[in-house]
């Protein structure tokens, strides 16, 4: 495809989000009807949309055409090249659109900074005066971040085997073990240091809230919302413990062992019926299911989706999630909530009414991580008994 064949692809997959389709699907559904099109080709397209996607407010909020042109004028893209009309590029721009182009658009803070207008207080309450910079990072693309498995190698040979067949990579300024890719991310799957469990995707945010973890060695630690195993896994590669994890979608974990194998270690799944008699544990780790907002640069169609009904619901869930994890740790133990939000509705607040309801709980240490060229906005707090 040419350049300008896929600005029209891009076009037409944001005409359909635009009109209420799920991005994740509409990309499917063009990839599937467009089996001319290649993985380099599929890449492009994907990435116009998500460019569009995280700025898509600041960028007009109009129709595709409209996007996509004014995607190309903020990346200073050769327009007329793009837009040419000639095979499948989108017909050249009418002096109409030239001239809306030359008029700079009235946008409301909300607007520029490329959040709904309900969540902006909440945003803005929970930021401060950083408020609109953190948006702002979020309209731009995040890195791919790995961790080196050290239970199969150092960050050496992790480098040397990543670089041989193509990754490059540079370790990251403040968490051990995690790498940032600065060259050819899609291949990082295809790598031999990925496929011997030598590293794994992980965002350096999530590595460093496990890492943040005290975890006594033999201590017994589960990972309450395992999900696909990712801090489970990292717990098993860091610490000297025996790693349980459970889901209440155990499905999410399927994949779980697998992983488990490929990274060499042992991660015992819990059913929900197993949990009780499982017996109490040193360290319960919450991942809470959230709103994810400090990782919208790689889901960017989430932050527009997101109503103030979707974000009751997940507070509900994250209550739901501390009062049930609780009674599972050890009267010395430890009780850490963590979610990837930055919204103090889904933090410091559910865990403040948690320690309301729960006046034999206190907090030991919490963490807002937020998101920046060093890795996702991501929030931990580590809580014990009195
Ligand atoms: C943020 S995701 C976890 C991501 C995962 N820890 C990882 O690193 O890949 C939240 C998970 O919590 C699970 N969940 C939601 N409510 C739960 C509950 N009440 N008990 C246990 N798990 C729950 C969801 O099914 C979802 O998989």
């Amino acid at each position: 495809m040419t350049p300008g064949a896929r600005v029209a692809a891009a076009i037409a997959v944001l005409d359909q989000i635009q009109a209420g389709a799920v991005a994740e699907q509409a990309l499917t559904a063009w990839a599937r009807g467009s089996r001319f099109a290649g993985s380099k080709d599929r890449a492009a397209v994907r990435d116009h949309v998500f460019d569009v996607l995280r700025a898509k407010r600041s960028l007009g909020d109009g129709a595709g055409r409209e996007l996509m042109q004014r995607l190309a004028q903020r990346e200073s893209w050769p327009m007329t090249e793009l837009f040419s009309g000639d095979g499948h590029a989108p017909d050249p721009l009418t002096a109409e659109e030239m001239a809306a182009l030359d008029a700079p658009l009235t946008l409301s803070v909300p607007a520029r900074c490329d959040l709904p207008d309900w969540l902006w207080p909440l945003w803005q309450e929970s930021l401060g005066e950083r408020a609109e910079a953190v948006a702002m990072v979020q309209q731009g693309r995040a890195d791919v971040f790995l961790r080196v498995n050290m239970r199969k190698g150092s960050v050496t040979a992790a480098m040397d085997a990543l670089a041989k067949d193509g990754v490059t990579v540079i370790a990251h300024p403040d968490v051990a073990g995690c790498l940032r890719v600065t060259g050819n991310p899609r291949r990082v799957k295809t790598a031999a240091a990925y496929l011997s469990g030598l590293v794994e995707l992980q965002d350096a945010a999530s590595q460093r809230a496990v890492r943040r973890v005290a975890v006594p060695d033999g201590a017994r630690v589960l990972d309450y919302c395992a999900g696909g195993g990712g801090k489970a896994l990292a717990f098993a590669d860091l610490y000297e413990a025996t790693v349980f994890a459970h889901d209440i979608a155990p499905q999410r974990m399927r994949d779980l062992p697998v992983r488990a194998a490929r990274a060499g270690v042992t991660i015992t799944p819990l059913a929900t019926e197993a949990l009780a008699k499982a017996g109490k544990f040193d360290v319960v780790f919450c991942d809470a299911p959230c709103t994810g907002s400090g990782t919208w640069r790689r889901t960017p169609d989430a932050k527009w989706r997101l109503g103030p009904e979707d974000l009751a619901h997940v507070m509900q869930s994250q209550d739901e999630v501390l009062n049930a994890s609780a009674p599972l740790v050890a009267d010395a133990g430890l009780l850490v909530y963590a979610t990837c939000s930055i919204l103090s509705d889904e933090n410091s607040r559910r865990v403040r009414a948690f320690c309301q309801r729960n006046p034999d709980w206190h907090i030991i240490e919490e963490h807002q991580d937020l998101p920046d060229a060093n890795g996702d906005g991501f929030y931990t707090c580590a809580l014990r008994r009195r």
